[in-house]
This record gives structure tokens, C-alpha cells and sequence, in this order.
């Protein structure tokens, strides 16, 4: 069954002469445990695509449908649910609060989909401990290097055991033996619990390691190697 599916998506910017169509008609399918890596040049549209598909934003024309149901159907407080409890973000965008420890970072979403007390402690410590930060739980954010930011980032996606991880361009300011690092524990991820993996990367390597690669060029899908 697909998990994801992306029909005929266009997404426009701006409004009239400055009007710019980022996506020109995508489509999709990603079905369950799939690794699937979005490629293509700066500006062809992949992330516009990562941020439709992830349901951060909407598309212009086109449908997307979790689990065969279409998402035009979901209210908004559903959809905001649902990408808390079953979707997880990797996103370099969206920092990590500074002044916040490891810990507090990594129960963020747990805080928000309400669950509680020790069991959401509980859930964050095993999360830390899968990205191998336990010795830091209760450093500052802000103390941490750039590799083990971005592994604190994967623990807050993994958290709540998502079907789905989005990694936008995940080992993008990394050095290659950290990079190389985060990427082994996204596809442990993916490997060992079917997490479904979509990653935006320029990184011919990372997108190498995916079964799928979609190419976009110009808001369009040009090729697909699986
Ligand atoms: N908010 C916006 N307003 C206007 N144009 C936008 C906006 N966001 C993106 N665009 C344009 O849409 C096109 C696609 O942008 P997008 O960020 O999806 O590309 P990308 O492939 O992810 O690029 P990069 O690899 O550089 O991150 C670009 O030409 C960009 O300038």
C-alpha cells in the first residue's frame, strides 16, 4: 500500500509578473520502509517538494494522500497531530533551542503531543542513546559540536517513533567522517525499525545509499533510478 502519493503537484510563488512556478505537476508514490533521496540542482524545487510531502505547506493544484486518504480531508489540528506523532524532521532550519539541554530538545515533540513525566523521560533517554549522546544529555545545545547537533536533531526525529523521517540536506555542514556517521545512523533507522527515509541532498554518495532517487530539474521529475 503507498504511504505517500503525490499527484499532479504544482506549487507557485508570488503573484503575477513575479508569479514563479517552483513545482510544474509532480508526481509520486513512496510506499512503506522505502529510502528515497530528492536530487537535483539549487533551485530545481526539492525542497518546495520535501515541505508539501512533509505537509508543512500546500501545494497549489495537486493532492497528497497519507495512507491512501487525501489530506484535503484533514483538518488542520489533525494534520498538526499527525506530523508530530508519526512524521519526524531533519531539517537544517529547524534549530534546536540553544539554551536547552540535549534532553529538554529531545522531549520537545513528546511535551507537545502530551505525553508526560517519566515516560516521556523515558522515551528521550532511549532516543539519546541511539544517536550515542548519553554522556551529554545535560549539556546546552549550544555546547555541542556541529556533528552532535545534528545527532540530537535525529534523536528529536526519532522520538516518537515516526513512519516517516524528512532530512533536509542532513549531513549538508558536516566534515565527511561525521556526515558519514549521522547517514549510518539514519539507515540503522530505516533498516532495523522500516522507518521510511526521504532525503534532500546534493551529496551524490548520501543519495547513492537511498533504493530510490528521484531527479528534479525545473520543478519537474526528470529521472528515477532505483
Ligand atoms: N518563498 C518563496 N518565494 C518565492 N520564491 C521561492 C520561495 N521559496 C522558493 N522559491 C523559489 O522556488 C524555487 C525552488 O526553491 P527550492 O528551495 O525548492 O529549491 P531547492 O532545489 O531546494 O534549492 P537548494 O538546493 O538551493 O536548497 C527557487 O527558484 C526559489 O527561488
Amino acid at each position: 500500500m503507498s504511504l505517500l502519493t503525490i499527484e499532479k503537484v504544482t506549487r507557485s510563488y508570488g503573484k503575477g509578473e513575479s508569479k514563479f512556478e517552483a513545482l510544474k505537476g509532480v508526481s509520486l508514490d513512496i510506499d512503506k520502509g522505502e529510502s528515497v533521496a530528492i536530487v537535483g540542482k539549487s533551485g530545481s524545487g526539492k525542497s518546495t517538494l520535501m515541505h508539501i510531502m512533509a505537509l508543512l505547506d500546500q501545494p497549489t493544484s495537486g493532492e497528497i494522500k497519507l495512507n491512501e486518504r487525501s489530506t484535503k480531508d484533514i483538518r488542520a489540528k489533525e494534520l498538526n497531530s499527525i506530523r508530530n506523532k508519526t512524521f519526524g524532521f531533519v531539517f537544517q532550519q529547524f534549530f534546536l533551542n540553544a539554551k536547552d539541554t540535549v534532553l529538554e530538545n529531545v522531549m520537545l515533540p513528546l511535551k507537545i503531543s502530551g505525553i508526560t513525566g517519566r515516560k516521556r523521560q523515558e522515551m528521550a533517554l532511549k532516543a539519546i542513546d541511539a544517536v550515542g549522546l548519553s554522556e551529554k544529555k545535560n549539556n546546552r545545545a549550544s555546547d555541542l559540536s556541529g556533528g552532535q547537533k545534528q545527532r540530537v536533531c535525529i534523536a528529536r526525529a526519532l522520538v516518537n517513533n515516526p513512519n516517516i523521517i524528512f532530512a533536509d540536506e542532513p549531513t549538508g555542514n558536516l566534515d565527511s567522517q561525521t556526515g558519514e556517521k549521522i547517514e549510518d545512523i539514519l539507515f540503522d533507522l530505516h533498516r532495523n525499525n522500516q522507518i521510511t527515509l526521504i532525503i534532500v541532498t546534493h551529496d551524490d554518495d548520501l543519495a547513492a545509499k537511498c533504493e530510490r532517487q528521484i531527479q528534479i530539474r525545473d520543478g519537474e521529475v526528470v529521472k528515477e533510478l532505483a
